[in-house]
């Protein structure tokens, strides 16, 4: 019988199809096939999904957190195979698709993986398979962690106290999941001198589930699955596989040494730094405190999160036709060019579709495509350290948002309103579009034949129905100050 909402997917004639996967799909892939998440041997079926979802168990009553499934397009659901490629179209695995079924998210591949290909990448050559870690621990207590942000001098002190307690060897599995994993690596390495001796370091990509106690019994899951024995866990967790232990209480003493809390006399402990402290000096181009961390470790958080001054920012204009985005676009690209030290790249809706996106017309699917390679470009230029401004009407809220995950995941991004009214636009109507568009002779125009979706979610809302360019572009830049993207220019 298929679980509750599900339906199987009638078998059809293709026997091979190919699926390429996205970076969070990839890392799920990788640890199913390294045996990181006993005992799933591949994508779970409608049932076993279900189960998990609602019992937090699999069929046959074994705990487990969060459903691991593959999303498949409708056309290749019914596949007797579907091989699985990574980003660049390179094989990796091969999934035997026993019991396809869907919901109304879509439709699921199920069944067992098997690999295909070597695996690649020099993070995949310092990461061995689970089961080989596992073998290689010492027998006796193991204490796991899967930390997601360098482990500075409080955390190792935690780990440290642990350890010494349990009499346990360490075993540190740094999450791949960041936008610079490799730098989250290299930050737990380097804070190897701190660490007990003989700690294994072995990155693990497991990608942050969005229900944080699903997220905290995975983690415990795939730490048993390397051999851990205990994990410490700042999360409290149901149902683990293994003991999960809260990190004890570490405090500064007079003398700057991070000690178990019960060895250090209230009226000598000092404060720390807040996770919220720590961003603020990283964004300044502050140094942490000796106190705080070690200089190794202080050096990889510095490039993991560069100050502010360093980063790049996407401004994303979106409005109706003639409202005055590329106008109020080409004054701020002026002025950051002149006071602004980045290379500034301007994205604007005409010239775009002259290169870029040559071709696309203006049905709801060409211009979601349309705002989404810019979206993709201005990512990169952030990425980079650069200043991207973009201007396309942009009408949809969805595409909006995905440029919004795009760019803030690599640097700052701003939201900008051009909100001057239709009325106004249309008196304007500096390419006579709107007259030909009232006449029928373009179909699909924004504002007269096809929507705008009002954003709800600017940062910046300008008429320039009542404001100049000059004006506009001081507001921009008084919000990219406020956020700290660009400094005081000289000579204002
Ligand atoms: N049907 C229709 N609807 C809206 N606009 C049209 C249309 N046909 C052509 N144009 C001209 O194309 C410019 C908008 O392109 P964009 O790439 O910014 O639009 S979108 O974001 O993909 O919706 C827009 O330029 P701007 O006036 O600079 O916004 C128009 O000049
Ligand atoms: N305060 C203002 N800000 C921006 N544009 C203005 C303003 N006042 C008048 N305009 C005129 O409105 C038109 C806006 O066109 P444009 O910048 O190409 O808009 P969009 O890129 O939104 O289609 C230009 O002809 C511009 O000179």
């Amino acid at each position: 019988m298929a679980a509750h909402g599900t339906t199987p997917v009638a078998a059809g004639a293709q026997r091979r199809a190919t699926r390429c996967l996205d970076p969070a799909e990839l890392a799920d892939l990788e640890l199913l096939l390294d045996g990181a998440f006993p005992p799933l041997r591949g994508f779970l079926t409608a049932d076993e999904a279900e189960s998990v979802r609602t019992r937090q168990q699999l069929r046959e009553g074994v705990p487990w957190p969060d459903p691991i499934t593959l999303r498949v397009p409708d056309d290749i659901a019914a596949a007797e195979e579907i091989e699985l490629r990574d980003a660049e179209g390179a094989p990796v695995a091969l999934v035997r698709n026993d019991a396809p079924w869907r919901d109304g998210t879509g439709a699921h591949a199920a069944g067992p993986v098997q690999p295909l290909g070597e695996p690649t990448g020099v993070l995949r050559r310092m990461r061995p398979p689970a089961a080989e870690v596992r073998a290689s621990m010492p027998d006796g207590p193991v204490l796991g962690l899967l930390p997601e942000e360098p482990l500075h001098h409080r955390e190792l002190a935690q780990v440290r106290a642990l350890a010494a307690e349990l009499d346990a060897h360490v075993l540190v599995l740094p999450r791949m999941s960041g936008p610079r994993p490799e730098l989250l690596v290299q930050a737990v390495l380097a804070a190897g001198p701190e660490l007990p001796e003989g700690t294994t370091i072995v990155p693990v990509p497991l990608v942050r589930r969005s229900d944080p106690k699903r997220d905290a019994v995975l983690a415990a899951h795939v730490a048993a699955a390397y051999g851990a024995t205990h994990l410490v866990s700042r999360f409290p967790v149901e149902q683990a596989p293994i003991a999960v232990l809260e990190p004890p209480e570490v405090v500064r003493d007079r003398a700057d040494r991070w000690l178990p809390a019960a060895q250090v006399p209230a009226a000598d402990r000092r404060p720390g730094l807040s996770a919220e402290l720590v961003r603020e000096l990283l964004d300044r181009g502050a140094d942490l405190p000796d106190w705080f961390t070690t200089p190794a470790i202080a050096e990889v958080q510095r490039r993991m999160h560069p100050p502010l001054a360093h980063r790049g920012f996407t401004v994303l204009f979106t409005g109706l036709s003639g409202a005055g985005k590329s106008t109020v676009a080409r004054a701020l690209r002026e002025q950051l060019n002149r006071h602004d030290h980045r290379a500034v790249t301007l994205l604007d809706g005409d010239v775009v579709r002259r290169t870029l996106c040559e071709g696309l017309g203006f049905s709801a699917a060409d211009r979601s495509r349309n705002v989404r390679r810019i979206g993709y470009v201005a990512a990169e230029v952030t990425r980079h350290g650069g200043a991207a401004i973009c201007a396309p009407i942009a009408p949809y809220r969805a595409d909006r948002d995905a440029v919004r995950r795009m760019v803030t995941e690599v640097g700052g991004f701003v939201l900008v309103h051009v909100a001057t009214p239709l009325a106004e636009c249309e008196r304007r109507d500096r390419k006579g579009l709107y007259r030909e568009a009232r006449a029928g002779a373009i179909p699909e125009f924004t504002g007269v034949s096809a929507p705008y979706e009002v954003p709800d979610d600017a940062d910046l809302v300008l008429d320039t129905s009542v404001l100049s360019p000059d004006e506009a572009v001081a507001r921009v830049v008084a919000v990219l100050r406020e956020r700290g993207w660009v400094g005081s220019w000289t000579g204002e």
